[in-house]
């Protein structure tokens, strides 16, 4: 195996570092075309459909490829923004405001980028790129509060996979999950509270998370529980009762049963059973989405309609709002500790007249 070209090795450079907020991965465009394209890529993930792969390559490609990418670009369409898709367009703008936060925190020699575990900007690119920029030590921080193998555990995949193929590794720091991080749960705090001092308050909170195959709970993975505590915590923190809320599950993919209970039937349910308005929020999105603008806002909204509900409430993610600035900024903080990161720009000087100084020894030496 040969591996990628690497910058020479030059004595003296004074190593950055970098945080790269990770997400999912999105279309770069709502066409049949761009779909087809970024879902054969997130579902031939081994980590995302875990059946045999033969099986589910004919599944794929004959079946929902061809149905799926013209019904998904539909939707697309609905949400897509004036500069792209939402979860991209929410990405990246948190990405420039973590690095200003981090700047403003004293962190002067900490690069913040961002990077798509599907579709672009590809994180291997990322990677390649802040290794062109000198970048030795790395955290990454998936936008994934609470951690699955479906997507935490797949970045790791797609990590390791790119710096197999690298010879001078860089310094890793993996932020697992913050499912339980008070500047998480704060920042959501703060939303709800926010939107109901503008909007008042609903008969019930729903809290609904993105579902997985339930498979996947009875093998292992943890991201039940964590949701599970996210909600918990969230709900002490606005002081509701048992009755007060409900943790819901949604984006069932496929057949199999996936975690229950799921957010449409729950919320046309809650309905029927009386409800007239509900809250439903998305805890386990940092960046709205498809899967918030669409799935909740719209197609859920309908369900509750037609189940006879008479307010729908949708509160938005977290997205840029500045106690999410905020939480994300001491979640790296916590992982960056114990590297140079706030080397203002004359230590930077001095650190790089003593690098050189070794440098020119090391040449004596014939290094
Ligand atoms: C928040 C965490 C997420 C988990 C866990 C997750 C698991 C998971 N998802 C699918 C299938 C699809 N998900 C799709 C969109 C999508 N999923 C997440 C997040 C999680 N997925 C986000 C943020 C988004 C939105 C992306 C965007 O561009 O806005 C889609 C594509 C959309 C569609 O065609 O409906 C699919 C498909 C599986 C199978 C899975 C776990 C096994
Ligand atoms: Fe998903
Ligand atoms: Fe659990």
């Amino acid at each position: 195996m040969s591996f990628r070209k690497e910058p020479p090795h030059t004595h003296g450079n004074i190593a950055k570092s970098a945080v790269v907020l990770v997400n999912l991965g999105t279309p770069d465009a709502p066409t049949r075309r761009a779909l087809r394209r970024y879902l054969k890529e997130f579902l031939s993930d081994r980590r995302v459909v875990e059946i045999p792969r033969a099986v589910w390559w004919f599944i794929l490609t004959f079946i929902i490829l061809p149905f799926r990418s013209g019904k998904s670009a539909a939707k697309y369409k609905l949400i897509w923004m004036r500069e792209g898709s939402p979860l991209r367009v929410h990405t990246q703008k948190q990405a420039a405001l973590l690095d200003t936060m981090l700047e403003e925190r004293g962190h002067h020699a900490v690069k913040v980028a961002y990077a798509m575990r599907y579709g672009s900007p590809a994180l291997p690119q990322v990677l390649d790129q802040l290794k062109a920029e000198g970048c030795d030590r790395i955290a990454i921080l998936p936008a994934y509060p609470q951690y699955s193998g479906t997507t935490t555990g797949s970045i790791w995949d797609a990590v390791f996979a790119h710096y197999a193929q690298v010879r001078n590794v860089p310094e890793l720091r993996l932020v697992k999950h913050y499912h339980d991080h008070d500047g998480y749960i704060d920042a959501l705090r703060d939303s709800v509270l926010e939107y109901w001092e503008n909007h008042g308050r609903g008969d019930k909170l729903v809290m609904s998370f993105h579902g997985v195959p339930k498979r996947t709970l009875l093998l292992g993975d943890p991201y039940h529980c964590e949701c599970h505590k996210t909600a918990r915590l969230l709900a002490e923190r606005l002081r509701l009762g048992p009755t007060d809320y409900v943790v819901t599950f949604q984006s069932r993919f496929g057949r199999a049963e996936w975690l229950q209970p799921y957010t449409a039937g729950t919320v046309a349910q809650l309905a029927r059973e009386g409800a007239r308005r509900v809250d439903v929020l998305c805890p386990g999105f940092t960046s709205d989405c498809l899967e918030t603008l669409e799935e909740i806002n719209m197609e859920v909204r309908r369900e509750f309609e037609a189940a006879g509900g008479q307010d729908y409430h949708y509160i938005p993610c977290l997205n840029e709002t500045p106690a999410w600035i905020a939480g994300m900024a001491e979640i790296a903080e916590q992982h960056l500790i114990g590297w140079p990161t706030m080397m203002s720009p004359s230590q930077r000087d001095a650190e790089k007249r003593d690098a050189d100084t070794g440098r020119e020894r090391a040449l004596q030496l014939g290094a």
